[in-house]
């Protein structure tokens, strides 16, 4: 199993990171188009091996696809993540113009490769990333709600003083500040939903604060996260790698499902070797249906500004 990431930096390198710790992947490309420093990263990942016990090649390209050949997922990490005070939507002049000639550059290489999306905005670069390589569908896949899940967990955990591992919660819908849609109705403590447990006031703020995960992050630490988006990238990779058939909220591309159409946004699907194996349709409420339409909205208006 060969997997590329591409974008050394932060988040790349805690996704690489990630998948060589969980030791299923015989080899892991870095690529980065800074001289050296995908290099740098690797080595450096390497060095870590015998200490945390993985068998995993890491290596690392500057901007040199053809180590990139025949890669059975491709990730995609490369362009600039925002700064206190942005939005992600305000990414796309630079960030469209680099999914773009990237997505090219790693289908050329890797035909029948998987694709995984996370540069933002990140709805909008999965939409882009279709546009341009003119992959079947199952084959891109954005990374957001899996991201925007783990947050809700930890907030709904922190709100129920319960132990992570006992909660369960899903974030469907855009992956923007505004967007998601943090499905707290469905969200349960060891099978009892958590509404048992918890005001709907106080669950309205573990909404809130579900929402701004990111914005949140990025004015702590003065860009944006890393650690939980590479361990989100490695889930979604671990699940197509080992065919476990999970289901992770993701980006996908909507054909009717959810009464949506020419867009990518986040619902439930199932992973496995041929990546989206099944689009999973949940029955929503009014509220939630109307939740989800004002996102998609939003989506649609960011694609707009492509330049297709
Ligand atoms: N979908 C999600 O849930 C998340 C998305 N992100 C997004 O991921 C992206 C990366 O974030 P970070 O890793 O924090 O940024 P970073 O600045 O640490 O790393 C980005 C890397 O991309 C490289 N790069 C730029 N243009 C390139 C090109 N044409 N080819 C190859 N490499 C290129 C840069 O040299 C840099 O090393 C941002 O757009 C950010 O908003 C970040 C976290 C979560
Ligand atoms: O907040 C950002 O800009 C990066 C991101 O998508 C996230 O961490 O959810």
């Amino acid at each position: 199993m060969k997997v590329t990431v591409v974008g050394a930096g932060a988040v790349g390198a805690s996704c690489a990171e990630y998948i060589a710790i969980k030791n299923f992947a015989s080899e892991v490309v870095l690529l980065d188009i800074k001289e050296g420093y995908a290099e740098g990263k690797a080595m450096d990942l390497m060095q870590t091996a015998s200490l945390n016990g993985f068998d995993t090649r890491i290596v690392g390209s500057t901007n040199d696809y053809s180590k990139t050949a025949d890669s059975d997922i491709c990730v995609i990490t490369s362009g600039i993540p925002r700064k206190p005070g942005m939005t992600r939507e305000e990414l796309i002049g630079i960030n469209a113009g680099i999914v773009k000639t990237v997505s090219t550059s790693l289908v050329k290489h890797s035909p029948n490769t998987i694709l995984i999306v996370v540069s933002n905005p990140m709805d909008t670069m999965t939409y882009l990333a279709h546009k341009v390589t003119g992959l079947p569908k199952n084959r891109i896949i954005g990374m957001g709600g899996a991201l925007d899940s783990a947050r809700f967990k930890y907030r709904l955990a922190e709100a129920l003083g319960a132990p992570i591992s006992d909660v369960d919660g899903m974030v469907i819908g855009g992956h923007s500040d505004k967007g998601m849609v943090p499905l707290t109705r469905l969200a349960t403590r060891n099978s009892v939903p958590v509404s048992a447990f918890i005001s709907e006031e106080r669950l309205d703020q573990v909404m809130q604060d579900t929402k701004v995960g990111g914005a949140t992050l990025t004015g702590l630490l003065g860009t944006s996260a890393w650690y939980a988006p590479g361990a989100a990238v490695s889930g979604l990779v671990q699940a197509i790698a080992c065919d476990q058939k999970k289901i992770f909220p993701c980006s996908t591309l909507l054909e009717g499902e959810y009464g949506l159409n020419d867009l990518c946004i986040g619902v439930p699907v199932v992973l496995g070797k041929n990546g989206i194996e099944e689009i999973v349709t949940i029955d929503l409420t009014d509220a939630e249906k109307a939740h989800m339409a004002e996102s998609a909205e939003g989506v649609s208006k960011t694609n707009g500004l492509l330049e297709l």
